[in-house]
């Protein structure tokens, strides 16, 4: 399957480029807040747009010629900075850092102007895309991964923007499905639950998956 990349980066150097991808990552997601909340007058926004254009430019300098992938260093690390949950690059993301323990998986996240829907509080599709990770990388924590079959979300009341958690836990396993289960609260109160399916594809059920499943978490 194209787009595993194996590709041994020094852990130094890792931790060097890891961080300079978040930090441009950081600045374009701020910049994405203030463009939703911006309300300066047309020249401003005609000088803001000639310096996104030209930073643009800069980045266009040197490209991959495609997605980033996901990408491996030998002793397992991953790397999905391309990835519109979690990618370090990627400032699409909201982003979420998952923590994994014996029993769950969590994560806590602001969310904010940009991931609106109803006035005030979270889109819909948002927590699903927030879910369908959490409950996935749970999964994959686990030892069980596979790729998103079914995903049901219950949306039991509104969550108004600001810090949510999600909480994730497998609850079976069935040969090459994993049924995990998962909620989002915003205060204390579930305000999403959540059931996935997630299936070891035909196509992995060989040799990837001995990739994946010596896959150590994000690098
Ligand atoms: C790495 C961790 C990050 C994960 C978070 C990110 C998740 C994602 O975004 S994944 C992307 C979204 N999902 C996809 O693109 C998946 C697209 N679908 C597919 O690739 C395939 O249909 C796939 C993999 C789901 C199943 O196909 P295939 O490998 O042929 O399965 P197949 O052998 O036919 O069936 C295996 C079992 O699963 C069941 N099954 C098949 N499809 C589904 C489904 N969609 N829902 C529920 N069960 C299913 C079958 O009934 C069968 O069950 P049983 O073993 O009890 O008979």
């Amino acid at each position: 399957m194209s787009g595993y990349i194996q590709e041994d980066i020094d852990p130094e150097e890792l931790a060097h480029r890891s961080e300079l991808a978040s930090s441009i990552a950081g600045s374009v997601r701020e910049l994405i807040d203030a463009t939703v909340r911006t309300e300066v007058g047309e020249a401003d926004i005609a000088e803001a747009r000639r310096l996104i254009e030209a930073a643009t430019e800069i980045l266009r300098k040197d490209q991959l010629p495609g997605a980033y992938g996901i990408r491996f260093n030998t002793d397992g690390t991953k790397r999905s900075w391309g990835n519109a949950v979690l990618g370090r690059r990627n400032p699409i993301a909201p982003p979420i850092e998952l923590h994994h323990g014996a029993e769950f998986s969590w994560t806590e996240v602001d969310l904010g102007a940009a991931y609106e829907g109803p006035a005030g509080l979270v889109h819909g599709g948002v927590l699903a895309l927030i879910l369908d990770q959490l409950l996935g990388s749970t999964a994959e924590f686990q030892g069980v991964p596979g790729m998103t079959g079914t995903l049901n979300v219950r949306y039991r009341s509104a969550t108004p923007l600001g810090r949510i958690r999600g909480e994730a836990r497998v609850d079976r396993v069935e040969g090459v499905k994993t049924i995990v289960t998962g909620t989002i609260t915003r205060d204390g109160k579930v305000t999403a639950e959540a059931e996935g399916i997630f299936i070891l594809p035909k196509w992995a059920r060989g040799e990837v998956s001995d990739v994946l499943r010596k896959s150590v978490g994000e690098g």
